[in-house]
């Protein structure tokens, strides 16, 4: 389960001033919201949640319609019975007001179709409204290899007017052809400004608050350069492992699962140039020439440059965990669960200066942060005894949402000069008293709004995709295994080693 939202907030240290985007909770106009995969994981886990939340807190208007779409039977009331059972297990059931839950649920229906079977399509037809003025949002919680025919399927039933848009759940796709053939199919019926890709991290609080650190102070960006950075680490650790989800993990990996989107879009967003303004294409824009500056790994390179790893069994937070093989109740696989790979972008800011990328299942704790290393002073005053820490900041995205730069003080007292490295914190937990939401409340607020600007645009994917295909491609011809790594650890050893030989090492947490 996520973390992001639970924040323990430390309220004697609270300033007043900082209560929050109150912003967020402007109503939105009244909407219509289809989501198809009504009763899977991410619907259960965390479309439903997020919009009970954005209802309680009022933005979203009572008129609005939610219509759970899937191929299972169920009632109405069999259905909220299993969103509601779903949010007391996921957000806790004292987080539930009844009264509230009862309003909310009266926005909800539920349509049973087979999106396969062209015929089942005349049920949907009839559960929705009959106006083309109201805001129409088709969430696809499904299998992106059912996107094109579901838009083909709302285009065939007259659904995807003017006012109509379109989520899509990530990965789209498994390779840029994939990928590139889902954009032409859904292109077919729904123009770019009206479809939403989703990558949930750029919903995320501290995500954004990148571009504030980044483009809302002074201080960083003549420093933001290979001048004065020595080497940037991203890494999205989790101690889960494939829970309920194999089948579509053993066909992805964590290649395609994690790096493909979120962690590519944090290196976009840590390495940009400045957009010239918050407009949606303006980022969007300055994303893609990152991406398209990655050094490619080819064959030549993939050895050195990637670690590919698979947990086995281990303890996490002091209890036993099983292997992914027996998670998965397979005798082989060589999925990764783990990847580290070492990037680099081929621009003027940025040439020389290693991108170290790395994410994994089963890991020793749950923590996303980008680590950015500064280079050590040019020449030391302090003498050959005394050790100069290089300046290190550090982006706490989750748990623990901190933004700490660590620097050098002097150590009180008369014996001696002492240097000793100390953060300036800027915890979230001690400045912000509020909730504040959960990436997919943001995000599907947005979707209502019209904003794109949290959203990838398909030049992205597809360009994303293509630096992975070369990563793909050349695992495939160099048969490059999936190392073990017990689960509760960091990762295989040689992730470790992959930093050491260029004298590096992953920043320890
Ligand atoms: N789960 C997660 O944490 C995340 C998921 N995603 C993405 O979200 C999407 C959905 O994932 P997830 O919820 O895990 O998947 P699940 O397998 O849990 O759910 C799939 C949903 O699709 C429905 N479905 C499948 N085939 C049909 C069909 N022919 N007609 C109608 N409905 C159908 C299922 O209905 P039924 O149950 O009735 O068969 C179910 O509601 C995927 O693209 C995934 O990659 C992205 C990020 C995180
Ligand atoms: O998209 C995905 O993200 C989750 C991790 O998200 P987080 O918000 O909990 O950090 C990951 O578990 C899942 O495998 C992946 O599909």
């Amino acid at each position: 389960m996520s973390d992001i939202g639970k924040v323990t907030v430390n309220k004697a240290k609270i300033d007043k001033n900082t209560e929050g985007d109150r912003s967020a909770f402007v109503p939105v106009s009244p909407f219509e919201m289809v989501i198809f995969g009504a009763t899977g994981d991410l619907a259960r886990r965390k479309i439903f949640p997020a919009l009970y939340h954005r209802f309680v807190d009022g933005q979203i208007p009572k008129s609005s319609r939610i219509v759970g779409v899937s191929r299972s039977e169920h009632s109405r009331e069999e259905f909220i019975d299993i969103i509601h059972k779903n949010y007391c297990e996921f957000e806790g059931a004292d987080t539930l007001d009844e009264k509230s839950w009862k309003a909310f649920c009266a926005l909800i229906d539920y349509v049973k179709i087979d999106v396969v079977n062209d015929k089942d399509w005349s049920a949907l037809a009839k559960a929705v409204s009959k106006s083309q003025d109201l805001i129409r949002v088709f969430y696809l919680a499904m299998p992106p290899s059912m996107f094109s025919g579901i838009c083909q399927g709302l285009k065939r039933e007259g659904l995807a007017h003017e006012k109509a848009r379109v989520v899509l759940e990530k990965p789209i796709g498994t390779d840029f052809d994939s990928a590139h053939a889902i954009n032409e199919g859904v292109a077919q019926v729904f123009e770019e400004n009206r479809i939403y890709r989703i990558d949930h991290y750029l919903g995320k609080e501290t995500v954004q608050n990148l571009l504030v650190l980044r483009f809302g102070n002074v201080l960083l960006e003549p420093l933001w350069n290979s001048n004065a950075i020595k080497h940037i680490e991203i890494t999205v650790a989790e101690n889960i492992g494939v829970s309920g989800r194999g089948a579509y993990y053993d066909g992805a990996g964590a290649l395609r699962d994690m790096v493909q989107n979120h962690l590519l879009q944090l290196l976009c967003l840590s390495t940009m140039e400045a957009p010239s303004s918050l407009g949606a294409d303006d980022v969007r824009t300055e994303k893609i020439k990152v991406l398209r500056a990655l050094e490619r790994i080819t064959v030549e390179n993939v050895q050195s440059r990637t670690v590919r790893g698979q947990y086995t069994n281990g303890r996490v937070n002091g209890e036993t965990a099983n292997g992914y093989l027996v998670d998965l109740d397979v005798d082989e696989s060589n999925t990764e669960t783990f990847v580290a790979i070492k990037a680099e972008i081929q621009n003027w800011r940025w040439a020389g200066v290693p991108i170290y990328l790395r994410t994994g299942k089963r890991m020793s704790s749950k923590r996303s942060e980008i680590v950015i290393q500064f280079k050590p002073v040019p020449h030391s005053i302090f003498g050959d005894d005394t050790k100069v820490n290089p300046n290190k900041l550090v982006i706490r995205l989750q748990p623990d949402e901190a933004v700490k730069l660590f620097m050098e003080i002097k150590e009180p007292g008369a014996g001696g000069l002492r240097l000793k490295t100390l953060p300036l914190n800027l915890s979230y937990a001690a400045n912000f008293a509020v909730r504040y939401p959960d990436a997919y409340e943001r995000l599907l607020m947005d979707v209502v709004r019209g904003n794109l600007g949290l959203f990838m645009r398909r030049d992205e994917v597809e360009a994303a995709w293509r630096w992975c295909d070369g990563i793909l491609e050349a695992w495939e011809k160099t048969g490059q295994e999936a190392m073990p790594y017990f689960a509760g650890t960091d990762g295989p050893r040689a992730a470790d080693k992959m930093l050491a030989e260029v004298g590096d090492a992953w920043s320890e947490s």
